[in-house]
């Protein structure tokens, strides 16, 4: 970071106890200036610029990002929603000339906005109109701050940079603004590839994308020591752990139910760099690769042997199990994968287009595929096992549903560490289901693990806390009338 904008950020760091530092390999690093215990803020931000997704849009106010069933539409673009007058009094500054620029790109190409080009108009308009001091600006909210993020231009693929700029192009003609540069936009959609951050409501689903100028500081470890949560598209870091004085801060950026080959091949392709945090660097270890396999490997020959099959060392055609020293042949096992692989496809796209049955007899087949062929605990029959699971709660199959998420819990105690949001919300919907079919002792259990995990990841004030916290007081309180015994 250039000096000046270093020195004007401080104040905004210092406040929550932060400091930025260079390092060789990362560039510029968040560090703790003060210890943060676990489940603290660390550090709470807007966005520069966010949009609503596609889904979201006509579901939740383009201003505060809240959900509503009774959203006003803007009458002139009619592509924008608010919750109330004021929400679109006070977007009004902005949404003016993102109005005009949406009623003039469908006036001229028959086309509507896409997210990515609403996310950079928002960023042109707001960096034009705080340029003229239309809009306030402070050193954690201005376009100065946010240009500073990497945008790894010279590792971007051709392809992608002809995409970037036919996109800047459309930008151009929608501002008709000479002071619109071409190759300045495209760096901007760079940046936005590998700065923005999704935005996702309190079960972690995605519904818009944001750019963050100060929380985008903080790097990545597939063993992060925080957690990015949303209120609305209010950005907020928690401590996953204790974090002492003059530790980095550190998010995940990518899926971490996956193998460590993966990880590195999604972070690469997005991010650009190796990574080489403590859980990548233990891959190539013994215990490092018996973890990947577990993950995303393959079971036992011998169906009561729990063990990963590993690479045979004397053989590179043959898998030996880890346990008992079995063989298994990769070749006999690849076309049952590829097999498990297109029903889970064919299931997927019968879901989106409404075949809710014919996706649940896919899924079925692929799960009985993949018992054959997966270790019990890869993250392949566990997103198998979610999608059962999804399907038979649509299909109002309590018991079901139930049964296929119990089955769920150890591969995602295995694939997330154990303060994850996702195991979280796991356990709570594992409660919900056990509550539901009138399991109260399990019940209880569930939820008591899924209050454990959100309260750090999620806060003890957010909403989806305090509605876990009164289910769990419902279920002791029927626990403690019907003399349930409950595990503590
Ligand atoms: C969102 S930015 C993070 C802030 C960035 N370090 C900076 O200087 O502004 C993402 C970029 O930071 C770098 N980065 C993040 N995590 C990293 C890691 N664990 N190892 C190496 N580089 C990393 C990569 O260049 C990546 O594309």
């Amino acid at each position: 970071m250039e000096d000046a904008t270093a020195a004007q950020l401080a104040p905004f760091l210092a406040r929550y106890g932060l400091v930025v530092q260079l390092s060789n390999s990362k560039g510029r690093c968040l560090i703790a200036s003060r210890a943060f215990k676990q489940g603290a803020e660390v550090l709470a931000q807007e966005p520069y610029v966010a949009v609503l997704d596609g889904n979201s849009q006509h579901k939740r106010c383009d201003r505060c990002f809240s959900l509503s069933s009774n959203l006003k539409r803007c009458s002139a673009c009619k592509s924008v929603f608010y919750c109330c007058i004021l929400c679109q009094k006070k977007e009004w500054l902005l949404h003016k000339y993102e109005c005009q620029a949406t009623v003039k790109l469908f006036k001229e190409k028959q086309r509507n906005l896409t997210s990515s080009l609403r996310l950079m108009l928002r960023l042109l308009i707001k960096r034009r109109l705080q340029a003229e001091g239309f809009v306030p600006k402070t050193p954690s909210d201005c376009y100065e701050t946010c240009k500073e993020l990497p945008t790894h231009m010279a590792n971007t693929g051709e392809e992608r940079l002809v995409l970037y700029a036919q996109m800047a192009n459309l930008v151009q003609m929608m501002v008709d603004s000479n002071d619109v540069k071409i190759k300045e936009v495209t760096k901007d959609f760079c940046r936005f590839a590998c700065n923005a951050h999704t935005i996702c409501d309190e079960e972690m689903r995605p519904l818009g994308t944001g750019l963050y100028p100060v929380i985008s500081i903080i790097n990545h470890s597939c063993s992060p020591n925080a957690v990015l949560h949303f209120d609305g598209k209010h950005a907020v870091v928690r401590a996953l752990e204790n974090i002492n004085k003059g530790t980095e801060v550190t998010i995940s950026y990518v899926e971490l139910a996956a193998s460590t080959h993966v990880r590195c091949l999604a972070l690469k392709d997005q991010y650009y760099f190796d990574c080489d945090c403590v859980r990548c660097s233990a891959s190539e270890t013994q215990n490092g690769s018996r973890e990947d396999a577990f993950v995303e490997g393959y079971r036992c020959i011998n169906p009561s042997c729990e063990g990963p099959l590993m690479l045979d060392p004397g053989d590179s055609k043959k898998l030996i199990c880890d346990l008992c020293g079995l063989n298994r042949n990769e070749a006999d096992l690849t076309p049952l994968a590829l097999e498990a692989e297109k029903s889970v496809l064919e299931a997927s796209a019968m879901y989106t287009s409404g075949n809710i049955k014919g996706a649940m007899e896919a899924y079925g087949k692929a799960k009985s595929i993949q018992q054959t062929v997966c270790h019990p605990l890869s993250v392949n029959l566990m997103r198998t096992n979610d999608n059962l699971v999804k399907i038979h709660m649509d299909m109002q199959d309590w018991t079901a549903a139930l049964e296929h998420c119990r089955q769920t819990i150890p591969s995602y105690k295995r694939a997330y560490s154990s303060f994850s949001p996702l195991l979280g919300l796991q356990f709570y919907t594992l409660g919900k289901l056990a509550w539901l079919k009138g399991n109260t002792a399990e019940a209880i259990g569930a939820l008591k693990s899924a209050l454990h995990i959100l309260q750090v990841t999620h806060g003890p004030g957010s909403p989806l806390v305090q509605s876990l916290s009164s289910t769990l007081n419902e279920a002791l309180a029927e626990a403690a009338h019907l003399h349930i015994h409950v595990a503590e």
